[in-house]
């Protein structure tokens, strides 16, 4: 099969396209992809690193108010199509998949207007302005959460949940503790807040490190790349502690979550993905900076179904969060209960259930 494949902007569009392009690779060598994002956008690095052909388009997203920049877009949307036409037109895909972010605007509705079986894959419970518009022109709606469903045509609506989830999973190996310098015996936390980490969560975090300190768990901490500088100035006054590892940001995720044993973390919905299907107990810090609040909708689903703990961020201290971590990382029986139900939650053949949805869609065109 040829594929072509496009999201942009954060991890949480970039990780699922990633993730399936691979577990695709691994069973069917002979796949032929290609992905369509943004110069600018995290994925021009991401994407080459993994050897999958790049190419870009120029194109920015929508502002909600009012704009003149809206009609820039509007007309760089129209070049993006005409050039994606031509992309598409040379690749010539069997099928085109979108997994978020204004970059698969033009791509996917270009692959629709040229006949090409289309998906996009909705990663949130709340879908984004992109994904709306899309789905009106495209043949399938891969969807991770089951509330996602109302937004859409229900006949085009397929539940595959989030290609990630099928690459974090493994055995539970805690060996990857000892490059943090922390051991392998002690309960540990990961805390981070999403792809590129939250200033209200870090500050909440460096206050907690003298009482961290004095527990018998420890702490992997990544503050997000940006943020990594100002968290490093503030650790130096307090002094570092022994049983907390502070770094920038996690390169080898899928293997840190295999060894960890909770997670703090905003509720960006890859994340959420990768630790139901781990079966991770977390506590859920949802960004109320996203659109239609999504990040608290996605949470929901795994705090109704007794997987995760959720602390708004304008309920957040230092000592709320320690005593969440407290409640669930020192009660066994607690972590247990939270494991079990964030297990039930997890789709980790996600990969492939997507893969049969692209499978029978270029199936169908050919016959
Ligand atoms: C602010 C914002 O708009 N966030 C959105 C964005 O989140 P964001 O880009 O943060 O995405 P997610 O939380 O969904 O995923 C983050 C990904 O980054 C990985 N990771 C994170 C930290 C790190 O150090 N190393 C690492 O590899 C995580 O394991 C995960 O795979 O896309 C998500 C998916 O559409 C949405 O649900 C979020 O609301």
């Amino acid at each position: 099969m040829k594929i072509i494949v496009s999201g942009g902007g954060t991890g949480g569009h970039i990780y699922p396209a990633l993730a399936l392009i691979r577990t695709i690779k691994q069973k069917h060598p002979d796949t032929e992809c290609l992905y369509i994002g943004t110069e600018k956008g995290l994925e021009s690095r991401l994407v080459p690193r993994e050897n999958i052909p790049f190419k870009s388009i120029h194109i920015t997203g929508f502002k909600r108010s009012l704009s003149f920049e809206n009609v820039k877009t509007v007309v760089r949307f129209l070049k993006g199509v005409s050039r994606c036409k031509k992309i598409i037109r040379e690749f010539k895909p069997d099928v085109v998949i979108g997994t978020g972010g204004y970059v698969c605007g033009p791509v996917v509705y270009a692959a629709a207007k040229l006949h090409i079986p289309t998906i996009i894959h909705e990663q949130n419970s709340v879908p984004g302005l992109t994904n709306k518009f899309l789905s009106r022109y495209v043949d399938k709606v891969a969807i991770c959460f089951e509330s996602a469903k109302s937004f859409f045509d229900e006949k085009k609506v397929v539940l595959t949940g989030n290609p990630r989830a099928s690459e974090v999973i493994g055995d539970k190996r805690r060996g990857v503790l000892s490059g943090f310098n922390l051991k392998t015996t002690l309960p540990t936390v990961l805390i981070f807040g999403g792809s590129r980490g939250a200033r209200p969560i870090n500050e909440a975090v460096v206050k907690s490190f003298s009482n961290f300190a004095q527990k018998n768990y420890q702490v992997i901490y990544a503050t997000g790349d940006v943020h990594y500088e100002a968290v490093k100035k503030e650790i130096a006054l307090i002094g570092e502690k022994g049983n907390i590892k502070v770094v920038p940001f996690i390169h080898n995720m899928p293997e840190v979550l295999r060894a960890v044993d909770l997670v703090v973390s905003r509720a960006g919905a890859t994340t959420l993905a990768e630790l139901t299907a781990l079966g991770l107990p977390s506590i859920l810090i949802p960004s109320p900076y996203v659109t239609n609040n999504h990040q608290e909708k996605n949470a929901k689903t795994l705090v109704e179904n007794g997987a995760a703990f959720m602390l708004l961020e304008k309920d957040l201290s230092s000592a709320k969060l320690v005593s969440l971590i407290d409640k669930i990382l020192l009660d066994r029986e607690q972590m247990e209960k939270m494991q079990a139900a964030a297990r039930k939650l997890g789709i980790r053949d996600a990969s492939w259930r997507l893969y049969e949805v692209m499978e029978n869609l270029a199936a169908k065109a050919k016959s």
